[in-house]
């Protein structure tokens, strides 16, 4: 897996029909080695159908999945490590009869005491597994998933349900995780999460992708613009230029140019003190692309 041009997984027109449903309509996708690729969608789109058709936990109706070139074999299961739900977790082994636990179902295994302080479980190893927090859970679960240097690291909603800061601490992870050079394959609900971890990521609906690219290409090719807001009592009668929205308190301006938009709110004296600019994000993307009709 040294060549930087073949794709670490590559999917093509893959489908999962269940007995009534077409979980999964025709997908295709390559992900470059040592990147984070994101499947994102509203529940239900087949995101996590996806996910565990490339595990191989599931079998395909129809399509291919290569990895690192060749189709999958059992090989995978070594260079493959998957963040299992915690149910995985034997919850009357401490955090660290766990890890001993689940190195030991491999060939190969990473140097433990790096693991253990990596994923910041120091402080909690004896500790019972099912006394953990949320976040200490899925810190311990991302471990078990690393327990055997895997190249490529599947990440299914792994920050649901964490607070904030465990949601951070969480990140950072993931991010030493691809300053190792490993691959990440995540699904998620959070946009933010999308677009500070993924370097690509494809947007499915109805078991089909609809939008894919990194999030920066995304937000750029369907939004050129950034919005300006500004508190209606300081817009007064001013009618902007540019395309507008009032609100209840406060007045919405689409912007493509906002150096000329500034000047042109300057030009007719408007006070700018309690002005913002907001780009666009991936969550207004998601938004329009869910309101959008699809073929
Ligand atoms: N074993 C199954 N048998 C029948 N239908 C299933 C099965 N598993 C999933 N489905 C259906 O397939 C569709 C896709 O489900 P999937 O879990 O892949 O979606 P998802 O995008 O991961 O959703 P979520 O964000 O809610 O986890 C859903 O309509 C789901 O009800």
């Amino acid at each position: 897996m040294d060549s930087v041009s073949t794709p670490v997984i590559e999917v093509r027109n893959l489908v999962k029909n269940y007995p009534k449903l077409r979980a999964v309509d025709g997908i295709s996708f390559a992900i470059k080695p040592g990147s984070c690729f994101g499947l994102l969608g509203p529940n239900g789109a087949g995101k996590s159908t996806t996910i565990e058709m490339i595990e191989g936990i599931k079998s395909q109706t129809s399509g291919e999945i290569l990895f690192a070139g060749t189709p999958m074999d059992k090989d995978f299961k070594q260079l493959a490590g998957i963040q299992f739900q915690s149910t995985a977790l034997q919850d009357f082994l401490t955090v660290e009869e766990n890890l001993k636990l689940f190195a030991s179902f491999y060939r190969t295994q990473t140097n433990l005491q790096t693991l253990i302080k990596d994923c910041d479980l120091g402080g909690f190893l004896d500790r019972d597994a099912s006394k953990l927090s949320g976040g200490q859970r899925q810190r311990l679960l991302l471990a078990l998933a690393l327990v055997h240097d895997p190249q490529v690291i599947f990440l299914d909603e792994p920050t649901t349900g964490l607070d904030p800061h465990a949601r951070r601490q969480f990140w950072d992870l993931i991010n030493k995780i691809k300053a190792a050079k490993k691959t990440v394959i995540l699904t998620t609900h959070y946009m933010e999460e999308a677009y500070r971890l993924c370097d690509e990521i494809a947007i499915m609906s109805e078991g089909k992708i609809i939008a894919q690219g990194s999030p920066d290409e995304l937000l750029a090719k369907h939004f050129g613009d950034s919005i300006i807001e500004l508190p209606l009592s300081d817009i007064g009668d001013y009618k902007p230029f540019e395309t507008y929205y009032f609100h209840e308190d406060r007045v919405e301006i689409l912007s493509k140019n906002l150096t000329e938009s500034l000047k042109r709110l300057l030009h007719a004296g408007i006070n700018l003190d309690r002005l913002k600019i907001r780009s666009r994000t991936l969550e207004d993307l998601f938004l329009e692309l869910m309101q959008s009709p699809r073929d």
